[in-house]
């Protein structure tokens, strides 16, 4: 009889909230971390929150999934950190009414700070980290430098929802499946200043701009739909939805961290995609920024695809981008939390 595999621990953090909710199930259904490999699942919270989290951990017994090893539940970061191997750090503090940047930065500073810090103390050596929470970058270099025995590879932000926003926006206007969609780039902040990058996509291996044009005209008329339409549509969809809805995305964003951790671990089979890590200096992003890049995973490592030619258009977003996150970084360098 085949050795059945130990279970790998997955913590969430902020697992009573809303895209906790969409997330746990999915993970214990095994869309993480592909079928046949257990899941030993810790949900932190905060002690308002505990109640919830308790809540979907009966929920996920009763959902009997054949992978789910275990479920803890606990407020206290240095157990549910404990030789952790998958660290999805959803938990945040959301933005209030005449809050400034600086007082949401410094607010979840107190939390991304110690939960670094007892990512260090106790993750097991492989651990990979996924910062969910906004502001999604600058939180996870607060957890990075607080995590100094961590190399600073592990630690990510999510953007991999502004991507798929990207290959929606796309695939609609082309009539195609996003499946058909390769190699678009998210570059820079997980916020409006980030550059949705079409320049080197394709479509069932064709250029996505030539694409563009047959539907839409001339290249003008591309070059148009790009900068006024496209971009500022998936940079701004966050607050689309949150129009729309009423409140922030939560199924898309859980899916998106799913993708995001799961390619990390699995590989990227098709193309690259858009992950934020610490810029190496590719690019002309200052090294050391938690900044989004096109990616490939391979043998569990996200490289920075590199000798991508970078025209005036697309140097100036992503510029202005990085700008963002060096003001960010600046703040809570000022404030202490780096
Ligand atoms: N990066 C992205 O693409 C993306 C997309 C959507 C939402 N988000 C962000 O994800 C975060 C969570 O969104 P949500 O809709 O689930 O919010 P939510 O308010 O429903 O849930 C957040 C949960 O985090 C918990 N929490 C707060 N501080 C904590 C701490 N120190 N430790 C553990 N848990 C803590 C809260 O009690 C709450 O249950 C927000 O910051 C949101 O802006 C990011
Ligand atoms: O935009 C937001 O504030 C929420 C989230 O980051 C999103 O992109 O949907």
């Amino acid at each position: 009889m085949a050795n059945t595999p130990s279970p790998v621990t997955v913590t969430v953090t902020g697992a009573g909230g809303q895209i906790g909710y969409a997330l746990l199930f999915r993970i214990a259904s095994g869309q993480l971390l592909g079928p046949g490999v257990p899941i030993r699942l810790r949900l932190l919270e905060i002690p308002q929150g505990l109640k919830a989290a308790e809540g979907a951990a009966l929920e996920l017994q009763d959902g009997a999934f054949p992978l789910l090893a275990g479920v803890e539940v606990t407020d206290a970061a240095s157990a549910a950190f404990d030789g952790v191997n998958v660290a999805i750090l959803v938990g945040a503090r959301p933005r209030g009414p005449g809050m400034e940047r600086g007082d949401l930065l410094a607010a979840n500073g107190g939390i991304f700070a110690p939960q670094g810090a007892a990512i260090n103390a106790g993750a097991a050596d492989d651990v990979r980290i996924a910062v969910v929470g906004n502001p999604a970058n600058t939180n996870a270099l607060i957890a990075s430098a607080n995590a100094p025995d961590i190399p600073v590879e592990r630690f990510t932000a999510l953007t991999r929802l502004d991507h798929n926003r990207a290959l929606g926006q796309l695939a609609a206007a082309l009539a195609v499946s996003p499946g058909e969609i390769r190699d678009v780039t998210i570059w820079g902040n997980h916020s409006a200043t980030q550059f949705p990058d079409v320049a080197h996509a394709t479509v069932a291996g064709r250029p996505v701009v030539d694409a563009l044009a047959e539907r839409l005209g001339d290249a003008a008329t591309v070059r148009a739909w790009i900068t006024d339409q496209f971009i500022p549509r998936v940079a701004k969809r966050g607050a689309e939805i949150i129009e729309v809805r009423g409140s922030s995305s939560v199924a898309s964003a859980a899916s998106a961290t799913i993708d995001h951790v799961h390619d990390w671990i699995t590989g990227t089979p098709h193309g690259w995609t858009s992950v934020a890590l610490s810029s190496d200096g590719s690019y002309g992003v200052p090294e050391g920024l938690i900044s989004s890049f096109p990616v490939r995973s391979v043998d569990g490592v996200w490289q920075i695809v590199q000798g991508l030619e970078i025209d005036e258009f697309s140097r100036a977003r992503i510029d202005a981008s990085v700008t963002e996150l060096t003001e960010e970084r600046d703040a809570v360098l000022t404030l202490g939390l780096i």
